[in-house]
């Protein structure tokens, strides 16, 4: 049996006895990136163009569940933060998914790339195609949120330092392999190749700037491992609904 994926657990590394400079923090948040869900075999047959548009449309409607959450996780940081500059900039993260009376959001977007693919729009609003694996993942990690220190929340959103380079892969391969969708229908990772630099430096400065302790540092490397792990599981059980 290969192990492509060993459980994060929260000892990614065992971390140094005492606390670390703020850059040498960012070393370790970043070396986590091994473990981001870009290495999932189905990304790997997904960006090497080798999935049918039946799992398209599986991951696609899925990963419907996690876009629909993120609001939630993010009103629920915004709700435990006392800091009124960083809710001033946080804050932005809501409505650029839920969008605005004059600005369409990101939500709206990954309808429409599931539109693009073939999914209904009313079957992704009605969940149908949600399997337990990502319902579980998806949740675990709106309850991370409203129940951790509100820096391990923002530290765990981190894995937005990795996922430019995967969304800029998987741009190139919807458009190389999968010329069945709707070119239009990837706006979505279009907007999300300049949001996810945007919010994760605002991300990196929070937990620079609060984690100071060797105990908090510890904290924020476990909380990304925590955030690795749900999005590895979400592709898992999505990878065992629709097999190739
Ligand atoms: O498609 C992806 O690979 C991917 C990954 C991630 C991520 O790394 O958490 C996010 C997104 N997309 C995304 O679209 C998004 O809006 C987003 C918000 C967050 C977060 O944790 O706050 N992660 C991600």
């Amino acid at each position: 049996m290969t192990v492509t994926h060993a459980p994060n657990g929260t000892g990614t590394d065992a971390g140094p006895a005492t606390a670390v400079g703020p850059e040498a923090l960012v070393e370790r948040l970043r070396s986590q990136a091994t473990r981001y869900h870009s290495e999932h075999d189905f990304h790997v047959r997904m960006n090497a163009g080798e999935l049918s548009p039946e799992q398209i449309r599986g991951w696609v409607a899925n990963r419907f569940c996690y876009q629909e959450a993120i609001p939630r996780k993010d009103a629920a940081i915004l709700g435990n933060c006392p800091d009124r500059e960083i809710r001033k900039r946080w804050i932005r993260r809501i409505t650029d998914h839920d969008g605005t009376d004059t600005t369409e959001g990101g939500i709206e977007a990954w309808l429409r790339l599931g539109e693009a693919c073939g999914v209904p729009r009313h079957e992704m609003e009605d969940g149908r195609h949600i399997v337990p694996g990502v319902r579980f993942a998806v949740d675990a990690y709106v309850t991370f949120a409203r129940t951790r220190p509100w820096v391990e929340a923002v530290a765990s959103s981190l894995t937005e330092l990795f996922a430019p380079g995967l969304m800029a892969e998987r741009l190139a391969a919807f458009e190389k392999h999968y010329t069945w969708i709707d070119q239009a229908g990837l706006d979505y990772f279009r907007n999300r190749l300049h949001q996810a630099p945007r919010d994760s430096e605002h991300a990196l400065e929070i937990v620079k700037e609060h984690c100071r302790t060797v105990e908090s540092q510890e904290s924020a490397v476990a909380a990304l491992a925590f955030k690795n792990d749900v999005l590895w599981s979400m592709m898992d059980a999505i990878d065992k609904a629709y097999p190739s």
